[in-house]
């Protein structure tokens, strides 16, 4: 994709990032990372792993996860901890119950949570349906509550604590084509707030990220063909003038989760090449008025 070739940069990232961190860090401990099969969750579950910690991945794909589970393994060392993964929608309770059951039974008390899982579909708002709006809602606000009490309830609110961190975006100036997913994020980065304050009492720090754009195949396949248009008009206005890496998102992620951070809750962390400080919303607007910039995606850009 030229857009994605021309985001200089893109290649001179160490992939797991390890070197930074000792490779004892995560020894031992459980990790859940949902939608660890692909993109930035992958990314964040294979620095876990190399990091000492046992991560089960979950996501709908079985055959995307058990991929991702067999590369782990062929990369595994003596400092690597244990990988697993199993199938879960996030959107649904009784899921997650048997997910987090599942992963306690394997790898012991759930202490780091990656709640990765979520997305979108691009349209503007006047093209938008209630039923998409809320579909998009229900995944990413709704299902990261969901997945995180469910953690809090099993394995975190017995006093022997945890981290939480939950997967936002650049929402801070609006974001025209994704009214639904901003709005959804928005609500995480203060439901972190909230849980960061309840949940103090039994040491537990819950924070959130919130990306810029971050290149992998497969979240840009869910773009199709609007995806080199898109960039075309976002690279501009990035001061890093390039996309991210899903790994450089994974290192502050493992930052957050781990005791470098023990002082840090509640907080937001912005992962964009300084996108969050320019005043232009993420996605591109050259008519503000214009009635329908975006329309809907072709079909073809769904899951
Ligand atoms: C190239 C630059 C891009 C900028 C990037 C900005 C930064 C963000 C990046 C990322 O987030 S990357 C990750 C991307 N990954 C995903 O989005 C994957 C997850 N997506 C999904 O699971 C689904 O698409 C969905 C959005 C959650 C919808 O799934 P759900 O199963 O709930 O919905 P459906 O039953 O299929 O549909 C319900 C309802 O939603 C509306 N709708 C769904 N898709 C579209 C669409 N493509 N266009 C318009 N409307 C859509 C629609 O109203 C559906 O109702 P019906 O019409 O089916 O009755
Ligand atoms: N790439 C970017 O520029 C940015 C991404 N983000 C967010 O970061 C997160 C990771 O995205 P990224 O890695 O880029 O893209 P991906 O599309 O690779 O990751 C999305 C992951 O979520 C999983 N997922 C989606 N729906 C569900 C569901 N209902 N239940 C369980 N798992 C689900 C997918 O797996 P499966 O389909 O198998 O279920 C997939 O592994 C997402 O929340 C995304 O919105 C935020 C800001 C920017």
């Amino acid at each position: 994709m030229a857009a994605v070739d021309r985001a200089a940069g893109l290649a001179d990232c160490d992939p797991p990032l390890t070197g930074v961190f000792s490779e004892q860090l995560f020894r031992g401990q459980c990790a859940l990372v949902t939608g660890g099969g692909t993109g930035i969750g992958f990314a964040t579950a294979r620095l876990l792993f190399h990091l000492g910690a046992s991560v089960m991945i979950a996501a709908r794909r079985e055959v995307v996860l058990a991929e991702a589970c067999a590369t782990l393994e062929a990369e595994r060392t003596a400092a690597s901890g244990q990988i697993g993964f199993t199938t879960v929608d996030i959107r649904s309770s009784e899921a997650v119950s048997a997910l987090v059951e599942e992963t306690v039974g394997r790898f012991g008390p759930i202490r780091l949570l990656v709640q990765n899982s979520g997305g979108q579909f691009v349209s503007d708002a006047a093209s938008m349906s209630v039923k998409g709006f809320n579909s998009v809602v229900q995944l990413n606000l709704v299902s990261t509550f969901r997945v995180a009490r469910a953690v809090f309830d099993a394995c975190m609110s017995d006093g022997r604590g945890g981290a939480i961190v939950a997967m936002s975006l650049d929402v801070d100036n609006g974001m025209p084509g994704m009214a639904h997913s901003a709005a959804a994020r928005a609500g995480i980065n203060n439901l972190v707030k909230t849980l960061s304050i309840e949940w103090a009492a039994s040491g537990v720090r819950v924070n959130a990220v919130a990306p810029g754009i971050i290149y992998s195949e497969s979240a840009f396949s869910h773009y199709g063909d609007a995806a080199e248009d898109l960039l075309s008009a976002l690279l501009p206005a990035i001061p890093a003038k390039r996309l991210g890496t899903p790994e450089e998102v994974a290192g502050v992620v493992a930052f957050l989760l781990s005791p470098a951070a023990s002082y840090v809750t509640g907080s937001t962390v912005a992962i964009g090449g300084g996108s969050h400080l320019v005043r232009k919303p993420l996605l591109p607007m050259d008519e503000p008025c214009a009635s329908q910039p975006y329309g809907r995606l072709p079909r073809k850009a769904r899951l």
